[in-house]
């Protein structure tokens, strides 16, 4: 289970010298338990993607915690293998000169499992989303939006985690791509039995996907809704959200 408590982050606005101090996150407190899908919507600039990157270990808060499974995030050993992530830019997130079967067999790569198994996993996980072993030997620019996103997901669970950060993942993808990623998204937790942390400024496909939603304004928690209640939401902005869907 993934437990965050109090978190307060705060950068610097204008570089590294300036002065001013912008309070991005403000007493962050939420969980999200085994198997569990947690959308956290919010609009630009409040502070989603930093609360990804606390979650991911990749940044520490300046205050609070953020566990899992009792380990501190930022513990590396604690995380490896356990938590990973898909973003947006998934052709800056691969390497260029990364086949696709590299790019899924990367993450394996600490573990001890012989050649045949791991040309194994590659098949497998590449028809697990959805793409032939005609990809294996394919680069990410050889790619679509959609394929890409799909090897990204198969580099994601590669190590099958118990929980995987998505970062606005379907929000560069064409409509009816993005329903397909959503589907997979869908199979892949129900197979690995896995937890989605899924953050994105749309909240039709948070509603499509996620168990609840946390709604985040200007770095702090708004409300927090089960998705079978999110037309009753109480706050203005959440409200406002919703009405977003509607147009
Ligand atoms: N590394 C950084 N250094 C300084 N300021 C930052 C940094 N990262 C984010 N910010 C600022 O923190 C605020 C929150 O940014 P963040 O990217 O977390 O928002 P977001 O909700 O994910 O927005 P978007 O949906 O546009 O990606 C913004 O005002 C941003 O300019």
């Amino acid at each position: 289970m993934l437990s965050v408590e109090g978190v307060e982050k705060f950068y610097k606005k204008g570089g590294l010298f300036a002065r001013d101090i912008q309070h991005v996150l403000k007493n962050i407190s939420f969980s999200c338990g085994d198997g569990e899908c947690l959308g956290i919507i919010g609009e630009s600039g409040s502070g989603k993607s930093t609360l990804g990157r606390l979650l991911l270990g990749i940044e520490q808060p300046a205050r609070g915690t953020i566990r899992f499974d009792g380990a501190n995030v930022m513990d590396r050993g604690a995380r490896s293998g356990r938590i990973s992530a898909v973003f947006q830019d998934y052709t800056s997130s691969m390497n260029p000169f990364f086949r696709v079967e590299e790019v899924i067999k990367e993450p394996l790569r600490l573990r001890k499992i012989g050649h045949q198994a791991v040309q194994d996993k590659i098949d497998q996980l590449l028809h697990q989303v959805g793409l032939n072993s005609t990809y294996r030997k394919k680069y990410p620019h050889e790619l679509s939006g959609g394929e890409a996103q799909r090897v990204s997901l198969a580099r994601a669970v590669a190590t099958e985690p118990k929980l995987i950060v998505l970062d606005e993942a379907i929000s560069s993808l064409d409509g009816s791509v993005q329903i397909q990623v959503l589907d997979l998204l869908r199979s892949l937790r129900q197979l690995y039995n896995m937890s989605y942390i899924f953050i994105t400024h749309d909240i039709q496909a948070a509603a499509y996907l996620c168990d609840s939603v946390l709604i985040i304004r200007d770095g702090q928690i708004e409300e927090m809704a089960k998705i079978e209640q999110l037309k009753n939401v109480q706050s203005a902005y959440a409200k406002k959200l919703l009405r977003m869907i509607m147009t």
